[in-house]
């Protein structure tokens, strides 16, 4: 469980002394696609304190065997960077990443936010931290603030105090890892326990790249997602499979289930993640 070694560049922008946000400050995350914002406009805003607030998270005293935390931010930041958006009538939702340590979490997070994956080294993380991310949906630009959770045991109540305000749930298994997989009851458990009852969970089975050391077929993680009624698929931190999908597709969920009108068909997010998956040409990975 304790794979600690150094690590370096995932880390190197958190580590700026963030800035005190007033709420009738301008903010903007990064963001992957363009449109118009609703009203109110937003003032102009400030591009380099605008990278500085869309990324954060939480120090932690603890000593974890000369580890270092990948991410400082003073307390209480994480509400009001989503305030700030309501205020400005964006829809802002959290989403947080859950699974044993070396998972892949904060690698999945990195390669979302920023297209990259940086191999070799692991850092467990510390703690828990966050990323803002603005997708599109349908036209209608969706915040998602990304929390991502530290794996190991002894950082579990400290998760668990953000299960409760999470919209969405990202539950991640190594594909090569049979304990990580096994575990995966366990997580759904203390979700149940103490996340929202409506809470959006998405199953995901990441390092798909490394299929040489498969420990987990495919039909393996599809099986269990079904028992729990879940959307699952696999993905890889590495090369970028899947992941944008599976984030996209929870701010659809959420997007949807926001704005639903009574008369307005459900969305299906099972049935968009496979025909997404079929347009991708997925499921050949690599
Ligand atoms: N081949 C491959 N390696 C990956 C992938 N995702 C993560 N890794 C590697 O797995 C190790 C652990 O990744 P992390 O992203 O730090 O794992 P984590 O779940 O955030 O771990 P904790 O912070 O301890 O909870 C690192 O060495 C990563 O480079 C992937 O999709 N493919």
């Amino acid at each position: 469980m304790e794979r600690m070694e150094s690590m370096e560049p995932i880390s190197a922008r958190y580590t700026t002394a963030y800035p005190e946000i007033q709420p009738d400050s301008g903010y903007e995350s990064r963001e992957t696609t363009d449109s118009q914002a609703k009203t109110p406009p937003p003032p102009t805003y400030d591009e380099e304190l605008v990278h500085k607030v869309s990324s954060g998270a939480l120090a932690f005293d603890l000593p974890v065997d000369g580890a270092q935390s990948k991410e400082i931010l003073p307390l209480g930041f994480n509400e009001m960077s989503c305030h700030i958006m309501k205020l400005y009538s964006r829809d802002c939702f959290q989403t947080i990443l859950v699974g044993d340590s070396g998972v892949g979490k904060t690698s999945l997070l990195v390669q979302f936010d920023q297209g990259k994956f940086i191999p070799g080294s692991f850092s467990a993380t510390v703690g828990i931290g966050f990323t803002n991310k603005v997708v599109t949906v349908d036209g209608v630009k969706v915040k998602l603030q990304i929390w991502d959770t530290a794996g190991q045991e002894r950082f579990r109540s400290v998760t668990h105090a953000y299960y409760r305000d999470a919209h969405a749930l990202l539950l991640l298994y190594d594909i090569t890892s049979k304990t990580s997989f096994d575990n995966i009851r366990a997580w759904l458990t203390e979700v149940h326990e103490y996340a929202q009852s409506d809470v959006v969970i998405m199953l995901l089975g990441n390092k798909a790249d490394m299929s040489g050391d498969r420990a987990i077929r495919r039909d393996e993680g599809e099986r269990l997602a079904r028992e729990y009624s879940v959307p699952f698929m696999e993905t890889s931190a590495k090369t970028g499979v899947n992941v944008e999908l599976a984030f996209t597709a929870v701010a659809k969920e959420l997007k949807h289930r926001a704005v639903q009108h009574p008369n307005e068909p459900k969305f299906q997010i099972h049935e968009y993640i496979e025909a997404q998956k079929e347009k991708s040409g997925c499921c050949t990975y690599f």
